[in-house]
């Protein structure tokens, strides 16, 4: 992932809205001293898990759809993973490559138990469309075997499903410069690792490449925590609930800087206390931390990514 990491790196050395405050920084990193809080995957018992192949389906669908939940303010990422959850528990080929091509809207809907049309839900059926077209296609209808073909690389894996799945493609243009951010790719690895436990499905021997997933919640978190400053205009539009365009300067900084702030405060934990923690594990303390504050502003973008 180190082209997440170099350009994430190149947008926050040039950005206005959003700069990193390396004395709030460091406030954090003493403040964890040496252990970020321990949060454990699933913590809210939303996920499907029966440590085979099709835990691997679900997790892959279910990050395909992981994006936008806010413009429906009774809809989240639970309602997600928890409506696919037992939609599959009832009916375990409902995630077939053949039936993933053919889902409408009002299905998904019904799948989800959800009563109103979902946020984007013209995207979110054309990407599962997609999805189930392409297992089909290259990986014998299986997400299991994307995986299996990567040798235990999370690396890879990224790649591997930027290079298949045009709807995990998550990059901007900034200053006429190509970011990549991948958070929905990048999620999908981390996910397996956290499902199962760095082992099997989930055993990546460079687990470390992986950075934050920047979406919405995080960024929230890095302000609240000091991390972060806004521009008073950036902030404003936020404060006011106004969108912010998908790709414009404000929304590539806002995930760029996430991503570098990170990565710098996990350098410094290792400086200070000589141990090495993962973005990963970095990325779950934020994220829980951000949708346990029911208060907290985030920024809205209309975006399939995040
Ligand atoms: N950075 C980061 N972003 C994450 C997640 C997750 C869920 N990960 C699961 C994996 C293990 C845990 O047990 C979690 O259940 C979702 N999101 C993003 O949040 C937003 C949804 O917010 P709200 O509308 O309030 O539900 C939306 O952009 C969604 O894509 C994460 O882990 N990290």
């Amino acid at each position: 992932m180190e082209e997440v990491r170099s350009s994430s790196a190149w947008v926050a050395s040039r950005s206005s809205h959003v700069t990193i405050d390396s004395s709030g920084l460091e406030k954090v990193v003493n403040e964890i001293n040496g252990s970020i809080p321990k949060v454990e995957w699933n913590f809210e018992g939303i996920h499907y898990f029966d440590n085979g192949p099709l835990t691997v389906q679900y997790l892959f669908v279910l990050d395909a759809l992981n994006f936008c939940f806010w413009p429906d303010k009774d809809l989240s990422y639970d309602n997600l993973a928890l409506g696919l959850k037992e939609a599959l528990e009832k009916d375990n080929s409902v995630f077939d490559a053949d039936r993933l091509q053919m889902y409408t809207g009002p299905e998904l809907r019904e799948l989800l138990k959800w009563p109103r049309p979902l946020p984007l839900e013209d995207e979110r059926i054309r990407l599962l469309h997609e999805v189930g077209l392409e297992l089909e296609k290259n990986f014998g209808g299986k997400a299991a075997n994307i995986v299996e073909s990567c040798g235990k690389s999370a690396t890879t894996l990224v790649a591997t499903i930027a290079r298949h799945f045009p709807g995990f493609r998550d990059h901007s243009v900034y200053k006429g410069h190509q970011v990549f951010l991948y958070k929905r790719a990048q999620i999908f690895a981390a996910d397996l690792w956290g499902a199962f436990k760095g082992q099997g499905y989930g055993e990546f021997n460079d687990i470390a490449s992986i950075t934050i997933f920047a979406d919405y919640i995080v960024p929230a978190v890095l302000r609240q925590l000091g991390v972060l400053r806004y521009s008073a205009a950036l902030a404003s539009v936020i404060e006011a609930n106004n969108e912010i365009g998908s790709g414009t300067e404000e929304e590539v900084e806002l995930r760029a800087c996430s991503i570098y702030a990170v990565e710098k405060m996990r350098d410094l934990i290792t400086i200070k206390s000589g141990k090495q923690v993962l973005s990963v594990e970095l990325d779950l303390w934020l994220w829980s931390f951000g949708i346990q504050s029911p208060s907290l502003q985030h920024h809205r973008t209309l975006s399939i990514y995040y």
